[in-house]
């Protein structure tokens, strides 16, 4: 099967390579400048790790292969203070290189482990979960959760390229999968309708790894996901597009105390938007019904507890698109149409929940 490189633009450009088999990209990307590569991976995937040492050793790197918590549990300030210790041990100076490789939780640690080591190593990625590759490694957003809330700390520091494997989806559990079609979702919502038409023309197919139009659905979150980064790295307007139903997701999460899958928080957290949208008068009942439909369609959920209403609301306070006091909220004003809603009175944004409440 042939690759598609997306060319990520911004003040440092790179590559996201796309496809089966595709490990041979990673020395260009690491170069030849490193000796020390640490190789940042979850516990659990060492088979995948493997190859990936072995590509940079045969190309004359000393590398180190460095086990973290699977999953939410390695955006931990422990965890990241562990692997600084081990960079320390490993004598790793500015020319060396972190390679991450897992799910997105993985990538996100590995990224601010870089970022942070001596102000800042280079980083390349090896995403390995439907939503690693069509978001979190791309875009160089990284960092950890306290118990304050999610990815309250981290840093800015784009990768010096990211390689997708699709042969690694393959094992993953379904869930996860279906986690990561959030995210595409989202970008469908935000920026390409042609992906909401692919996923509901054949859902059962958008929720399998080796579905007919897998390879089309990342390429397409990945292109929206590259545009918008490489316009706008540090946030300071586009971006926000891509943190639609991120902020009652982000609080649903903490709630959960990182234990619910990212990408069932935001398909909530999508529809929560949504509803503020339409109740605002912004965004046609049709268009609600059309995110419940295709979220549903591929097994995600679009409810979350009334109980649960005061702690959600408390939790968006410190959502990072907030200015001073008051909330921020991406909406939609039609499909691929993303504006924004400033300071939603307080009953409008206890009826949109009421809306997704079971
Ligand atoms: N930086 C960003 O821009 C950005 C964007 C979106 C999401 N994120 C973050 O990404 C995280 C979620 O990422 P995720 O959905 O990949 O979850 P995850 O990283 O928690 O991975 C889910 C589980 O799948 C396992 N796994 C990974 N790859 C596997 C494979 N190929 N086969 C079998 N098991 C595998 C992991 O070890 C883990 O147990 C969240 O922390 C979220 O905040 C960041
Ligand atoms: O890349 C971005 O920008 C995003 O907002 C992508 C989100 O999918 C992602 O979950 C991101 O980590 C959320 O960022 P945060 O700034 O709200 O923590
Ligand atoms: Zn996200």
């Amino acid at each position: 099967m042939t690759s598609v490189t997306v060319r990520v633009e911004g003040p440092d450009p790179y590559d996201v390579v796309i496809g089966t088999g595709v490990l041979g990209a990673l020395p260009a990307m690491v170069g030849d400048r490193a000796r020390t590569v640490a190789v940042v991976h979850a516990a659990g995937l060492p088979e995948i790790a493997r190859p990936v040492v072995g590509v940079l050793e045969r190309a004359g790197h000393t590398v180190h292969a460095l086990p973290v918590p699977d999953g939410e549990a390695a955006k931990d300030v422990a965890v990241l203070a562990g692997l600084w210790s081990r960079f320390a041990g490993l004598g790793m100076t500015r020319t060396d290189a972190v390679v991450g490789v897992g799910g997105g939780a993985t990538t996100d640690l590995a990224g601010f482990a870089a970022a942070s080591w001596l102000r800042g190593v280079p980083a390349v990625l090896v995403p390995t979960t439907l939503l690693a590759m069509v978001d979190a490694a791309v875009g160089g957003k990284t960092g950890i959760n306290i118990p304050e809330g999610k990815n309250l700390v981290g840093a800015f520091h784009p990768p010096a390229g990211v390689v997708c494997d699709l042969a690694t989806l393959v094992t993953l559990e379904r869930d996860d999968y279906i986690s990561g079609l959030a995210e595409v979702v989202k970008a469908g919502l935000i920026a390409d309708p042609r992906i909401l038409e692919l996923v509901e023309d054949d859902p059962e197919g958008a929720a399998r790894p080796d579905g007919p139009h897998t390879r089309e659905l990342i390429e397409r979150a990945v292109r929206v996901k590259a545009g918008v980064v490489g316009a706008d790295l540090k946030e300071a307007g586009l971006r926000e597009i891509l943190n639609y139903g991120h902020t009652l997701a982000h609080a649903i999460e903490k709630a959960e105390e990182y234990r619910f899958r990212h990408g069932h928080a935001v398909a909530i957290g999508m529809v929560y938007a949504a509803e503020l949208a339409c109740l605002a008068g912004r965004l046609p009942e049709k268009e609600v019904d059309r995110h419940r439909a295709v979220l549903t369609s591929v097994g995600l959920p679009t409810s979350y507890g009334a109980e649960a209403w005061p702690a959600l609301r408390a939790a968006m306070t410190i959502d990072k698109k907030s200015r001073g006091s008051t909330l921020r909220f991406v909406v939609l004003d039609g499909i691929a149409e993303p504006g924004r809603l400033e300071g939603p009175d307080e009953d409008l944004l206890a009826a949109a929940y009421r809306k997704v409440a079971k």
